[in-house]
C-alpha cells in the first residue's frame, strides 16, 4: 500500500459543502461520517499561476444528514434488532426514531441497516463485516445490550470508524445466580426429575445427588460475574478456587479465594464454572486434551459462551465418564440444532442463554445500553467504548479547543503539501506547562489525522478508526511531549500550551512553511480565549483565528502591500475575519496570514497572486 499520495489532487477532489449541518454537538469529535457527498459541487480552486492547482473538501465537521431513507427528518434513526427493556426504549424513543424489528434475517439486517445512526442488539444477531459495510458509513454506533461482543465483528466496526459499546455492569448479578441456580440443579437432578415427574414416573434411586459442601469448585475468569460466582459458593460451604490470568490476585484472596493456574484448576476441581470471554486464546481451550486433564467425574457449568468449549470434546467426556455432568446456558451455535446430542443428553441440564435473563437485569440493560448509545449519538465519549478510548469526561472537556486546533492543524498542513509528495512521516509536538507525560493525546493524536487524510481521501476518520486508517496507509505519526515555559497563570492552567504539526521529506507548495529549507512543513497553533490560532508557520511567527478559511502570503514587506490585498478581497465581497503579518527582519520577507468568512474567487486570487510584493500565496479550506 502506498503512502497517502496527494500527487492528483487537483482533479479529484471537488470542492464539498455541507448543506445539512446537524445539531448533535460533540458528534463531531468522534463519529463524522458525512452522507452529503451528492451535494459535491465541482468547483475547483486554481491558486495563482505559480502554485499547483488544488481544491479541497472544506472541512464541515458537522454530522450526518440522515439519509434519504425512511427516516430522513433531523432526528437518528435507531433500530433495536432485539427485545430491549421498555424503559430503555423510552429513553431512545425521546432521543431519536426507534424500531424494533425483532425478527430481521442477515439479508434483511443488510438491506435494512443503512437507514440507521445506531443498532442496538443482544446475543442473538450477527453483527457482522457485511452489516458494516452495507451501512454504508451511516452508522455511528452498535449497541451491545450485555457483556459479550463476541457478535460483533470489533475489527470491521473499527476499520469502518462504527462505535462499539456494551452494558458491562447491569446483568452481573442475574448471570452469577443463574451459574448458581445451574450448579445446585445440576447436583441434585433438579431438572431431569422434574422431566421424570411431568412424564408421570417417580423414580426416588435414579437421582440421587452430590453434595456440594466441602466440594471444590474452579471459577475460570475472575471477573464480574466469576467473583459474584465465587461468593455465593462460599456461602453454599464451597471451597473456592479460581484461574483467571488478568485479575488481581488480592481481590480473590480478599473474599478467601486462592488464584492457581489453569492447569491447577482443572486437575483439582469437582465442579468448574466458566466466565471467561470468547476470544482467540479462551475459543475452545476446553478440548479432547484439557478434559484428560480432569478430575474423573468433574462437574461443568458454562454461563460464559459456549465456543470456549469444544462441544464434540464434551460429549466425549460425558460419555466416557470423565465429566459426570454438565450444566448449559450456551452453545457454540444458537440455537443448537433440535438433535444437538449435548443439549439431548441426559446429563446434560441446558437453558436457552437466560443468563442475563431476569425481569431486572434486563430492565437495568435496557437503560445502561440506551444511555451509552444516545451518549455515544451526542458525540460523547463513552465509558463502555469496546473500540475507542475511554476518555473522562472531565478530560474531554478540557481538550475541547484543542481537539478543533489538532484538526484545523492537520488540515493546514496538508494542504501546504506539493502535488508529487507522499505523505509518510508526521511529527506532533505537544508543548505544556503542565507535567507534559501526564498530557493524554490520544483524541488529539486522532483529530490530526483525521485532518490530514480526509481532505485527500475518501476516508471518514474519527476517533475509533484513526489509528488504524494512518497505519493502513503508512502514515507514521510520532508524538513527543515537551514542557513549556508557562509566562502567565492561565497559560500555566491550559493542558497544552502549543500543538506542532510537522510533515517530513515533502516539498511545499508554500516554500514559507518549510523549516530552514528542509523539505518539513512545519506549522503551530495555539487556543487562545478558546479559541484555535494559527501561530507559526515555518520560521515565521503569524496569529490568526482559525475560525474561516486562511489566506497565507509571503511578501516584500513594504508599505501598502497588507492594503493592496485588504483591497482585492473587499472589491470582492470577501470580509476579513482577522490578519496578522509575522516577518523575521524589517523590511525583508514577511509573511501575512489572513482570516477570511468566504472562499474567494479564482479571480480573486489571480489578482492576489499578481500583487508585486507577493512572493507566494496559498489559500486554506479549514
Ligand atoms: N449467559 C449469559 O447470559 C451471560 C450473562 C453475562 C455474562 N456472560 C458471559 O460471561 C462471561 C464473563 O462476563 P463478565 O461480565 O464477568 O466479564 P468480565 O470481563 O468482568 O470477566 C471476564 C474475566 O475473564 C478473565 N479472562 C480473560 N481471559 C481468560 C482466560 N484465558 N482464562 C481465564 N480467565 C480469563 C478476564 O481477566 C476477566 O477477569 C463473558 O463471556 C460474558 O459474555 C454470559
Ligand atoms: O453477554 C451477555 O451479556 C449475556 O450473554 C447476555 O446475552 P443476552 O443479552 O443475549 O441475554
Amino acid at each position: 500500500m502506498a503512502a497517502i499520495s496527494i500527487s492528483n489532487l487537483t482533479n479529484q477532489i471537488p470542492t464539498f459543502h455541507n448543506h445539512n449541518k446537524q445539531s448533535y454537538p460533540f458528534l463531531s469529535h468522534l463519529s463524522l461520517h458525512n452522507h452529503n457527498h451528492n451535494h459535491n459541487h465541482n468547483h475547483k480552486l486554481s491558486l495563482s499561476s505559480n502554485f499547483t492547482n488544488t481544491s479541497f473538501r472544506t472541512c464541515t465537521t458537522s454530522i450526518t444528514a440522515l439519509n434519504s431513507g425512511e427516516y430522513s427528518s433531523e432526528k437518528p434513526a435507531i433500530l433495536v434488532s432485539e427485545k430491549l427493556g421498555e424503559a430503555g426504549l423510552q429513553l431512545l424513543r425521546r432521543f431519536g426514531h426507534v424500531e424494533c424489528s425483532y425478527k430481521l434475517s442477515p439479508e434483511e439486517l443488510c438491506a435494512r441497516i443503512g437507514d440507521f445512526d445506531a443498532l442496538i442488539v443482544r446475543s442473538g444477531t450477527k453483527v457482522t463485516r457485511r452489516v458494516f459495510e452495507a451501512a454504508k458509513g451511516r452508522l455511528k454506533v452498535v449497541g451491545r445490550a450485555g457483556v459479550g461482543i463476541d457478535n460483533v465483528d470489533l475489527q470491521a466496526a473499527t476499520e469502518l470508524g462504527c462505535l462499539v459499546v456494551n452494558a458491562p455492569t447491569a446483568n452481573t448479578i442475574a448471570a452469577a445466580e443463574h451459574g448458581i441456580a445451574l450448579l445446585s440443579a445440576m447436583a441434585r437432578n433438579v431438572a431431569q426429575a422434574d422431566a421424570s415427574m411431568k412424564a408421570g414416573k417417580w423414580e426416588r434411586n435414579k437421582y440421587v445427588g452430590v453434595s456440594l459442601v466441602g466440594k471444590i469448585l474452579g471459577v475460570m475468569g475472575f471477573g464480574k460475574v466469576g467473583s459474584e460466582v465465587a461468593r455465593r459458593a462460599k456461602g453454599l460451604g464451597m471451597n473456592v478456587i479460581a484461574h483467571d490470568p488478568y485479575a488481581p490476585a488480592a481481590r480473590a484472596k480478599s473474599i478467601g479465594v486462592e488464584m492457581v493456574s489453569f492447569d491447577e484448576a482443572i486437575s483439582t476441581a469437582d465442579f468448574l464454572s466458566l466466565h471467561m470471554p470468547l476470544n482467540s486464546s479462551t475459543l475452545r481451550s476446553f478440548n479432547d486434551q484439557t478434559f484428560a486433564k480432569m478430575k474423573k467425574g468433574v462437574r461443568l457449568i458454562n454461563v460464559a459462551r459456549g465456543g470456549v468449549i469444544d462441544e464434540d470434546a464434551l460429549l466425549t467426556a460425558l460419555n466416557s465418564g470423565i465429566v459426570a455432568q454438565a450444566a448449559l446456558d450456551v452453545f457454540a451455535e444458537e440455537p443448537p440444532s433440535k438433535d444437538s446430542k449435548l443439549a439431548q443428553h441426559e446429563n446434560v441440564t441446558a437453558t436457552p442463554h437466560l443468563g442475563a435473563s431476569t425481569k431486572e437485569a434486563q430492565e437495568e440493560v435496557a437503560i445502561e445500553i440506551a444511555e451509552a448509545v444516545v451518549g455515544a449519538l451526542r458525540g460523547e465519549l463513552s465509558a463502555t467504548a469496546a473500540n475507542a478510548p475511554m476518555v473522562p469526561p472531565e478530560v474531554l472537556a478540557e481538550l475541547g479547543p484543542y481537539v478543533t486546533l489538532a484538526e484545523k492543524l492537520g488540515r493546514i498542513a496538508v494542504q501546504l503539501v506539493a502535488g508529487g509528495s507522499g505523505i509518510q512521516s508526521v511529527k506532533v509536538v505537544y508543548a505544556s506547562a503542565r507535567n507534559p507525560d501526564n498530557l493524554d493525546t490520544r483524541i488529539l493524536r486522532a483529530m490530526i489525522t483525521k485532518g490530514i487524510i480526509e481532505p485527500i481521501s475518501d476516508a471518514h476518520v474519527n476517533l475509533v478508526n484513526a489509528d488504524f486508517t494512518a497505519k493502513q496507509r503508512r502514515l507514521r505519526i510520532t508524538e513527543e511531549k515537551v514542557s513549556a515555559n508557562a509566562n502567565s497563570s492561565q497559560e500555566q492552567q491550559q493542558p497544552v500550551e502549543s500543538i506542532q504539526v510537522q510533515i517530513s521529506d515533502v516539498k511545499s507548495k508554500f516554500q514559507s512553511a518549510l523549516l530552514d529549507n528542509e523539505r518539513i512543513i512545519s506549522i503551530e497553533g495555539k487556543v487562545r480565549a478558546g479559541v484555535p490560532h494559527l501561530t507559526r508557520v515555518g520560521a515565521f511567527s503569524v496569529d490568526v483565528s482559525l475560525e474561516g478559511n486562511v489566506l497565507l502570503c509571503r511578501q516584500v514587506d513594504q508599505p501598502g502591500t497588507i492594503g493592496h490585498v485588504g483591497n482585492i478581497l473587499g472589491e470582492h465581497n470577501v470580509n476579513v475575519s482577522f490578519m496578522s503579518v509575522g516577518r523575521s527582519v524589517k523590511r525583508a520577507t514577511a509573511i501575512m496570514a489572513i482570516g477570511v468568512d468566504e472562499e474567494p474567487d479564482r479571480a480573486t486570487l489571480n489578482k492576489i497572486g499578481e500583487v508585486p510584493a507577493i512572493d507566494e500565496f496559498v489559500f486554506l479550506h479549514l
